[in-house]
């Protein structure tokens, strides 16, 4: 296994301890969380089950027989778990390089606790090298793409990425984001976008970085 791999997973690992018996667990997207799925399997017994930010997580989470709600019936979540594509040191991030902001962004909210589970390669001092998507209303790309080009990014589309939302996915370009906060509030104000993948008003409240088997 490489060094992001082993980092992903000692992450993971490290966030299961986390977890509190009895409890819905909120479970992210992507290649960190899978790591984190196949440790909850291990403790399935110990927990009600999950609520999924994505319709792969929820395939994986079932087929590991971790039950999955309907957001809507779940009261309380203790924890959400979930990875990033970049984290900075205000514990901002980018996410949505899988194209699960959305749902993600929404469990973040819900959640009493959202831990950040990522590689050494993910930290960075600003954000932005990493593209930010940005899901959209299908008929309102062109709108968004010349708004976006207007707050200084250069918004190209994910061509035949259709979200699970039925959305489709901006990837913004060339953005120093030295402003998080405003930039998703300023993002968040054009019609037709439906979710910006910056975690900064709700940002992560834990971020565990693994790296060399270690945290
Ligand atoms: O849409 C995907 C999510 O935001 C992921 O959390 C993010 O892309 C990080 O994924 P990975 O753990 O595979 O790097």
């Amino acid at each position: 296994m490489n060094d992001a791999e082993n980092g992903k997973r000692a992450a993971a690992e490290r966030a299961l301890a986390l977890v509190e018996p009895g409890s819905v667990v909120g479970v992210g997207t992507g290649s960190t969380v899978r790591w984190f799925i196949e440790g909850l399997a291990r403790m399935r017994h110990d927990i009600e089950g999950a609520v999924s930010s994505s319709e792969a997580s929820t395939a994986l989470l079932r087929e590991r027989g971790i039950a999955v709600y309907d957001l809507n019936g779940v009261g309380e979540i203790p924890l959400y778990v979930d990875g990033a594509d970049e984290c900075d040191g205000s514990r901002c991030l980018i996410k949505g390089g899988g194209a699960a902001l959305t749902r993600e962004k929404i469990i973040a909210a819900v959640a009493r606790e959202f831990v950040c589970i990522i590689d050494p390669a993910k930290r960075v001092d600003v954000l932005g090298r990493f593209p930010l998507p940005v899901e959209v209303i299908p008929m309102a790309r062109s709108h968004v793409a010349r708004e976006l080009l207007d707050l200084g990014g250069q918004p190209v589309w994910r061509e035949g990425v259709v979200t699970d939302n039925g959305n489709w996915i901006l990837d913004v370009h060339h953005l120093q984001i030295t402003d998080p906060e405003a930039l998703e509030t300023a993002i968040n104000q054009i019609v037709g976008v439906v979710t910006v993948g910056l975690f900064a008003r709700r940002r992560a409240d834990r971020v565990l970085i693994g790296a060399d088997g270690e945290i």
